[in-house]
């Protein structure tokens, strides 16, 4: 298949890619290299065109004629959209509309999405599933619902198949530590940030919140490896060339780890101390949120297969081999 990847060059995106092209489809990447990096794209063109300017995004279209498009470029932080709900809306819903248009125009058959457990807010039932009530809780997780219904709105008028896949916590590196996550000092997720204080390169850990109503009181997530996620995305596209169609995917293991959990896993995998400290809870933070990830196996046959110790250990060698992915 001909497949465009927006958002390429990030995180989940360059997995994605590696994992496409080794399944022998033929990838273009588009991304503005805004927090994405060119080093992470290897084996097919990238073209550093912005999701908002239109003219140079239907001109990519119009020469490469995609027969799928997975849609990752987006700003992805709960925080920082409080701060900035016009630039979120702006990226993130204006650009999913300006892609979404030129999929019709160009008559994309198949749309796979880079959505978030975010839309859930803080899930009243866990594990959570697809059939959960929407709350999203930041203008972030607002943009990644709106997105959803606006791929349904261009799918049923097109006929375009599409899946909007929930991630819950992404993490983790390639095996061989050759691919992992740019998380300079502004990263605020949980992983590189305690690699961070366990290297000595940032101050003590806080741990928001240890109120909450769990075993040891931290907050608990649902962490996925990367690779996991990449391969799901692959599994899905295919899955949608079949003729399988699909409204939202939750990815994740089902598998709730606290804060507290994670620290003494990143413990044993460097052998050494974090240093943490107790803090308030982090406005807007959920206390607990994990997946049903049933409807991934059911519908597409996927499920995350590496456990978190794997998750811990990738990240900590990427990030101590690639001192860069710090910075
Ligand atoms: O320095 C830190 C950082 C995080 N945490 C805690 O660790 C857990 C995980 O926090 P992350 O920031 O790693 O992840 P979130 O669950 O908050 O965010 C994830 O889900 C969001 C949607 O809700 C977005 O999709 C985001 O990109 C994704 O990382 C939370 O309980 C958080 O309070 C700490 O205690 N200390």
């Amino acid at each position: 298949m001909r497949v465009l990847v927006t958002g390429g060059a990030g995180y989940v995106g360059s997995f994605t890619v590696r994992r496409l092209l080794a399944a022998g489809h033929e990838v273009v990447v588009v991304d503005n290299l805004s927090t994405g990096r060119r080093e992470a794209v290897r084996g097919c063109r990238l073209h550093v065109v912005d999701i908002l300017d239109i003219a140079s995004m239907g001109t990519v279209f119009e020469e490469f004629h995609p027969e799928a498009v997975i849609h990752f470029a987006a700003l992805k932080s709960s925080e920082e959209s409080l701060r900035d709900i016009n630039t979120y809306f702006s990226v993130n819903l204006t650009g999913t509309q300006n892609v979404l248009a030129l999929c019709a125009r160009t008559g994309v058959e198949r749309f796979v999405f880079s959505s978030s457990c975010a839309v859930y807010g803080t899930p009243q039932i866990c594990p959570v599933d697809e059939t959960a009530p929407v709350r999203p809780e930041s203008p972030y997780g607002e943009t990644k619902y709106l997105c959803e219904r606006v791929i349904a709105s261009y799918a049923q008028a097109t006929g375009m198949r599409y899946a909007n896949l929930r991630y819950f916590n992404a993490a983790g590196a390639a095996d061989d530590a050759s691919l992992g996550e740019y998380a300079g000092p502004a990263s605020t997720q949980l992983l590189p940030v305690a690699i961070r204080s366990t290297l000595g390169l940032a101050p003590t850990l806080r741990i928001f919140g240890n109120d909450y109503p769990t075993t040891d009181g931290t907050a608990l997530r649902d962490y996925i490896h990367v690779e996991d996620l990449a391969q799901a995305h692959v599994r899905v596209l295919e899955g949608l060339q079949k003729g399988s169609q699909c409204g939202p995917v939750n990815l994740g293991r089902g598998q709730p780890v606290s804060v507290r959990e994670l620290i003494d896993v990143l413990h044993d995998v460097s052998g050494k101390e974090t240093p943490v400290a107790m803090a308030p809870r982090r406005p807007g933070d959920p206390g607990l949120s994990w997946a049903d990830p049933s409807l991934a196996l059911s519908r597409f046959g996927w499920r995350a297969e590496r456990d978190l110790d794997h998750i811990v250990r990738t990240a900590w060698n990427w990030h101590t081999s690639t001192p860069a992915s710090l910075e």
